[in-house]
Parts: C-alpha cells; sequence; structure tokens
C-alpha cells in the first residue's frame, strides 16, 4: 500500500547528526524530520515497513514498532542524497528504488570523484588512483574503526 512519505535524515554517528541539528532547528523542520541514528541499510528496511521507527528528541528516545509486516512506505519518496558509505551505494539503490516513486530524484555524492573516473589513469593524481577504483574498499581507509555497514 503506499503511504505517504516521512522526512527522514539516517547517520551511523550521532555527532554527525547533532551536527547538522542547530541548522535543522534554524529552519524549523525539526519536528518534521526523523533523525535515525543507524546504518544505512538497516535504516532503509525499516523506513520501508513503517515511517516512524525512531525519533530523536532532546535525551529520549521513542521507539516505534510496527502492528504488521507492511510496507507501508513503498513508492512514496521523492528525494533523497545519499553520501555514506560508498562501497554500498549499490546496495542503498535496492531499497531505495523500491521506496521511490516514479520520477523520484536520487542524488549520490562523490560519484565523479572530482573528474578522476572519466580521466585516463596517468592523468589522475596519484593519490586519487587507487580510490577511484570499483572495488576500493573505504574500510582500508577506515581500518582502525573497522568496518560500518
Ligand atoms: C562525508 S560525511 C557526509 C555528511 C553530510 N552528508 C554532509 O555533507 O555534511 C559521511 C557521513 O556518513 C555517515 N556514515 C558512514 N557510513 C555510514 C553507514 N553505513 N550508515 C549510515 N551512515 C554512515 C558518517 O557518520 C558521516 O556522517
Amino acid at each position: 500500500m503506499m503511504g505517504t512519505a516521512p522526512d527522514a535524515a539516517i547517520d551511523v554517528s550521532r555527532e554527525s547528526s547533532e551536527t547538522g541539528l542547530p541548522i535543522i532547528k534554524k529552519v524549523e523542520v525539526d519536528l518534521k524530520i526523523n533523525l535515525m541514528e543507524s546504518r544505512a541499510l538497516p535504516a532503509l528496511d525499516q523506513l520501508l515497513k513503517d515511517e516512524k521507527i525512531l525519533f530523536f528528541s532532546k535525551s529520549l528516545i521513542y521507539i516505534f514498532f510496527p502492528e504488521q509486516d507492511t510496507n507501508e512506505n513503498e513508492s512514496s519518496f521523492d528525494y533523497a542524497f545519499v553520501d555514506a558509505h560508498k562501497d554500498n551505494y549499490r546496495n542503498y539503490r535496492e531499497t531505495l528504488m523500491t521506496l521511490f516513486k516514479v520520477g523520484g530524484i536520487v542524488i549520490y555524492d562523490n560519484t565523479l570523484w572530482g573528474g578522476t573516473v572519466a580521466m585516463a589513469e596517468e592523468q589522475v593524481p596519484e593519490i586519487l588512483r587507487s580510490t577511484r577504483q570499483p572495488n576500493w574498499n573505504l574500510d582500508k581507509l577506515f581500518a582502525s574503526s573497522g568496518p560500518i555497514r
């Protein structure tokens, strides 16, 4: 069943979410946006089922469980900006395609990687060569903190 899409912001890091919170409050949309502190993939799966999963308000966390296993938000989103774990962009796309209306817009950050994806190997600055490869793994860069899926 098609529902009305919630406005949601997902980030695995509370610190990152709280960085944006003053701006969200300043433009007075804090009551409209669900700030979801979660890894993106499980949060997207939950979004598909129910619009009210985690709602952070000051220090309180409200958790709403869907009453039944429905895809309440299927085909209801019209815009997303994706700027998380690059290796998972393909996986995010799978769920986003289910969440989105026909004609919806999904913007992926860093896909052109400073234009280097279209350059000949010898034109690419040495420091960017490994990171423009299709199977380059962000986890290697953040090896000490471990993988975040
Ligand atoms: C480059 S920052 C961009 C933040 C924001 N879009 C901006 O431009 O200011 C990437 C963000 O993705 C978050 N992130 C990384 N992996 C994630 C994952 N698997 N699930 C959810 N968030 C993730 C990080 O915590 C970080 O806040």
